[in-house]
């Protein structure tokens, strides 16, 4: 039988396909804007620059400032750019850290935002924000952050680094994965979750085999759309704690962390939610953790934290941070468990 549930239907408009980049100047007007703020990473502002010149008087101006973490003063400082250009919207293109600096523009002045998305983190099909302040960082969630349109073409992330790629598939694979177990799950973000595993799972090794192969660049995609999707609908769990805890207060890189820390929190979950991560342990040859950890290995995903930076002496304050508030896990948060999963994350050994 199925169990009752309620599901959130996100607005976001997705469009997608090689080229569909193309479409960008419909998307603007669709929204009924007229002078658009472009926003970039300094790495992306020559793909950047690019597509502003496609888009004539529609693009007002251009802030290539763009950096993980979505600083509050980095916010401020493209505020200004926004209100110096007179724009009415904003473009983002790029990954996590540019959309995160278009939903905060948006978060204070509620402009209309339009992604074109080029890596796997999911953001841009997610009502939450996370910013970074006084070196804290805070996440929201409200429906004025969830981008309106989204545009994924594929060709695009052709470029994408091929290290880039894994792991921010891997960030991808971590929403699913939590979105199986989530308490708030439904068969609709099961099915999503199960499908963008499946499509991950295909496409990354055929990725790190030939970067520019555009089918499985879409299917990536396809995948990262899914898995972003199940994130922004259902609520996370340990996974997503340890990784914020790691990320926010010992400044580990994002993608990175998540990509470290999944088969450790698959592994400590996975007795406890048996039923419910049985698909994703299927895909992965029956044992989630280990599965997990294998296949992260054969692409070449960074496999300890060691290598990401964390020092050994700051093990213990981590685990302490990430278990100080309670929050809903299948597994109970056991603080000695949760130290010994950050060791085996830290050395990174295979889980059992
Ligand atoms: N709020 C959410 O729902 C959510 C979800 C996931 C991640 N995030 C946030 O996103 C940030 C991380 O995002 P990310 O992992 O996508 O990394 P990122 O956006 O920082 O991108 C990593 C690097 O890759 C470059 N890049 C991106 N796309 C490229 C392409 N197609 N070709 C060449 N270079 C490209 C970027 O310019 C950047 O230098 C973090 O701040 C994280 O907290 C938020
Ligand atoms: O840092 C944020 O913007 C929130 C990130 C999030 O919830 C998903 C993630 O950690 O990948």
């Amino acid at each position: 039988m199925v169990a009752p549930f309620r599901y959130t239907v996100s607005a976001a408009q997705v469009i997608f396909g090689s080229g569909s980049v193309s479409r960008l100047a419909e998307a603007i007007t669709g929204q009924g804007g007229k002078r658009a703020l472009i926003l970039s990473t300094p790495h992306q502002k020559a793909d950047a620059q690019r597509i502003a010149a496609s888009l004539g008087p529609l693009a007002a101006g251009l802030f290539d400032g763009a950096v993980m973490h979505t600083p509050v003063d980095v916010t401020e400082r493209a505020m200004a750019a926004y209100e110096k250009a007179g724009a009415d919207c904003v473009v983002a293109i790029g990954g996590g850290s540019t959309i995160g600096l278009g939903k905060a523009i948006a978060y204070r002045n509620d402009a209309p935002q339009i992604v074109v998305a080029t890596t796997y983190a999911g953001s841009e099909v997610t009502p939450i924000l996370g910013q970074t302040e006084n070196g804290q960082k805070t996440t929201v969630r409200g429906p004025g952050i969830l981008p309106e349109v989204v545009i994924y073409d594929p060709e695009l992330t052709l470029g994408l680094p091929v290290n880039i790629s894994v792991s921010s598939g891997l960030n991808a694979m971590a929403h699913a994965v939590e979105g199986l177990y989530a308490q708030d799950r439904n068969p609709i973000s099961s099915m999503m979750a199960v499908e963008g595993l499946r499509a991950l799972k295909q496409a990354l090794p055929q990725i790190v085999n030939a970067p520019r192969d555009i089918e499985s660049r879409s299917e990536a995609l396809y995948g990262s759309w899914l898995c972003g999707t199940v994130l922004g609908a259902v609520g996370m769990a340990l996974h997503h704690k340890l990784c914020h805890t790691l990320g926010g207060s010992f400044d580990l890189p994002h993608a990175e962390t998540h990509a470290v820390i999944l088969p450790h929190s698959a592994a400590y979950n996975a007795a406890a939610a048996t039923d419910a991560l049985k698909p994703a342990a299927d895909l992965f040859g029956g044992s989630l953790g280990s599965g997990l950890y294998d296949f992260a290995a054969s692409i070449g995903a960074p496999m300890a934290l060691r290598d990401l930076g964390m020092k050994e002496a700051d093990l213990d304050h981590a685990a302490e941070l990430a278990t100080g508030n309670p929050y809903w896990n299948p597994r109970p948060i056991e603080g000695k468990a949760i130290r010994a999963l950050l060791q085996s994350a830290w050395e990174g050994a295979r889980p059992r």
